[in-house]
């Protein structure tokens, strides 16, 4: 019989004791319910009598913002545990040392990052993280590179990939990133001021066959183990230290997913600079970081991934002329049109984000919302026409005012 329930704060506090790298002394334990996600249970277990810490995360039955009826495997705490310690051995440093899984309780036990700031809130109070693009850039190409057919042995690969079957994370993202936003579904969250600018979602047939087009290599493409969730809210910096957490949406994928939802994200935080900064002068200013931000991720990342093929490319048939040009090619696309369906499904779908939702001025909140569905919607219909993440920067500049 499973031994699975959910757990008191007593409960957390006597697992996290018997972590004793952590707390080796007997002192007592606080814990305080710290899960702002919409799926899991988060216990950050102190000890003040010392000030050591670490955290017990517990995945839910079910998704935590919908309830029981839409009930959600616990297989995704062992494969979050898997991801984070695959993670770690690719990219050191750039994840949260994981202290214990534990799959029949769907726990993950780890290390207390709350020195850090989650980037999301982070950016929305206008932090600056000069370091965050060359270290996302070294996690996603090795974790990437490492886990793809260009660098880790092809048989191997295959069995990993079964390790990392995850059928219900996965359909979350068909449905809720992929599918609802492009129909007049139940879940969609439409405010009133927006319904016109949703409707016109579902009637343009360009975007409609662009977005079907991404969904499909969404479910097909097996490239590389992904973190499956990238967005500001699993990223956790400080000014000169970066930490990616949260991979219970790993999967094998396609590669420019990962790299899209990050940079999705970051275009919704320019979005909502309509609100966040206070004047004209500083909202150019801000976006122009933001921008600067998503151009060097990418040809940070593209310059490590290229010398990452270069190096340890295990198959011959990696050095075939013009072939690591056309890959790097269309990892630029699915970047592109995955940043645009990330950015979509954010606007109107079941789960926002506080760079948007929380603006409190409705006319200003109205047009970060339609700001940033211009530029979801001309990423996703352009995507397999870009060359360059100048063609990103275009879109984005233009929807803006600062270019015609
Ligand atoms: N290792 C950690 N250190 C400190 N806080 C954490 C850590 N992991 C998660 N949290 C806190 O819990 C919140 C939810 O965690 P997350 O893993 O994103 O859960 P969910 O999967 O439900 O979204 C984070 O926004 C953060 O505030
Ligand atoms: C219906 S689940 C919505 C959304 O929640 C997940 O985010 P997080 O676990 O980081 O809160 C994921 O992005 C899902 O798409």
């Amino acid at each position: 019989m499973s031994k699975y329930h959910p757990l008191s704060e007593a409960e957390a506090i006597e697992i996290a004791r018997s972590i004793v790298e952590v707390f080796p002394t007997g002192e007592e334990l606080v814990s305080r319910e710290i899960g702002d996600g919409n799926l899991n249970l988060v216990f950050h277990i102190t000890q003040p009598a010392t000030g050591r810490s670490l955290i017990v995360k517990q995945a839910l039955p079910y998704v935590k913002i919908i309830g029981d009826s839409w009930p959600l495997s616990l297989d995704r705490a062992r494969i979050e545990g898997e991801a984070l310690i695959k993670q770690g051995e690719l990219a050191p440093g750039l994840v949260p040392v994981v202290y214990r899984s534990d799959a029949d309780m769907a726990l993950t036990i780890m290390e207390d990052l709350s020195d850090h700031v989650i980037m999301r809130k982070g950016l929305i109070e206008g932090g600056v993280y000069p370091d965050f693009a060359e270290h996302l850039a070294e996690f996603l190409s090795r974790t990437l590179f490492f886990t793809s057919d260009l660098g880790m042995n092809q048989q191997d690969k295959k069995v990993q990939l079964g390790r990392f079957i995850n059928p219900d994370l996965c359909k979350i993202t068909e449905d809720f990133v992929l599918n609802f936003p492009y129909f007049d579904a139940e879940s969609n969250n439409i405010e009133p001021h927006l319904r016109d600018a949703a409707e016109s979602v579902w009637h343009d047939e360009e975007l409609l066959l662009e977005a079907a087009k991404l969904r499909e290599k969404f479910l097909t493409q097996a490239q590389a183990l992904l973190h499956g969730d990238l967005h500001t809210g699993s990223i956790f910096v400080t000014p000169a230290s970066t930490k990616v957490i949260d991979p219970e949406f790993a999967y094998y994928g396609p590669i420019g997913f990962d790299i899209g939802a990050t940079v999705a994200n970051l275009l919704l935080n320019f979005a909502g600079q309509e609100h966040w900064s206070p004047d004209e002068a500083g909202r150019r200013d801000r976006r122009a970081y933001l921008i600067h931000t998503i151009t060097e991720l990418w040809t940070r990342f593209e310059r490590k991934f290229r010398a990452l093929w270069d190096e340890h490319g295990v198959d011959k048939r990696l050095s075939v002329r013009g072939y690591q040009d056309d890959y790097m090619k269309r990892l630029l696309q699915d970047t592109i049109g995955f940043a645009g369906a990330k950015a979509l499904r954010r606007i109107y779908g079941l789960a926002q984000v506080a760079d948007i939702a929380t603006i409190p001025d409705r006319d200003a909140r109205e047009r970060a919302q339609r700001l940033a569905l211009d530029i979801a919607r001309n990423l996703i219909v352009s995507n397999r026409s870009a060359t360059s993440i100048e063609d990103l920067v275009r879109i984005a500049e233009t929807a803006a005012g600062y270019r015609s």
